[in-house]
């Protein structure tokens, strides 16, 4: 399905961009795109976001999974309603994999994208990271859809 194309695209992208900032950076190593707004930084994280819960794998690998198997699912009953769940559950599924694929590999995840918003030092993230934190805003825009559709309907 069109779907899973987004999600194998993300993960790609993820696994491309994670494997030239292993290959090309040393570790801390920080270049400037954009002053004081937007670096590439090679970090890992052996956490989940805001590096919380460091190194606790098998939490990570179990959420993950089910994480990943709650997506297919939704995937395959609903995606056909609505092209925006369906993109939003892409991206989210690839970014799943992507950071997944890091955890079982490297057990850590490799991050990059380093950006300053009004001078706080955002958590450094990924590809993989983007995607999820896109398909969780497409997913709560959906919802918010559907809301007002459904109220439409009932004031007929
Ligand atoms: C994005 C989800 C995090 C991602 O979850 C995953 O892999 C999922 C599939 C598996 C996790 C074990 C379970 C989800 C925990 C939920 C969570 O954590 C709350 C998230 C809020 C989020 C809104 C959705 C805000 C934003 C985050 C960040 C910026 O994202 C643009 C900071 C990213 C940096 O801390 C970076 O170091 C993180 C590192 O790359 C590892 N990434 C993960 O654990």
């Amino acid at each position: 399905m069109f779907y899973y194309l987004i999600a194998l695209l993300v993960i790609a992208l993820d696994q491309l961009t994670k494997w030239m900032i292993v290959k090309k950076m040393e570790y801390g190593e920080s270049i400037e795109i954009i002053e004081n707004l937007l670096y590439i930084t090679s970090h890992r994280n052996r956490g989940a976001a805001w590096g919380i819960l460091q190194g606790q794998m098998w939490f990570f690998y179990i959420i993950t999974i089910a994480v990943i198997i709650g997506l297919v699912y939704y995937i395959q009953k609903m995606a056909k309603e609505s092209i925006l769940l369906g993109v939003a559950l892409g991206l989210m599924l690839g970014g799943a994999i992507g950071n997944f694929i890091d955890r079982v590999v490297r057990q850590e995840v490799v991050d990059f994208v380093h950006t300053y918003i009004f001078s706080y030092s955002f958590p450094v993230f990924n590809v993989a990271d983007a995607a999820l934190s896109i398909g969780v805003g497409l997913l709560v825009i959906h919802m918010f859809l559907e809301e007002k559709n459904a109220k439409e309907k009932d004031n007929g």
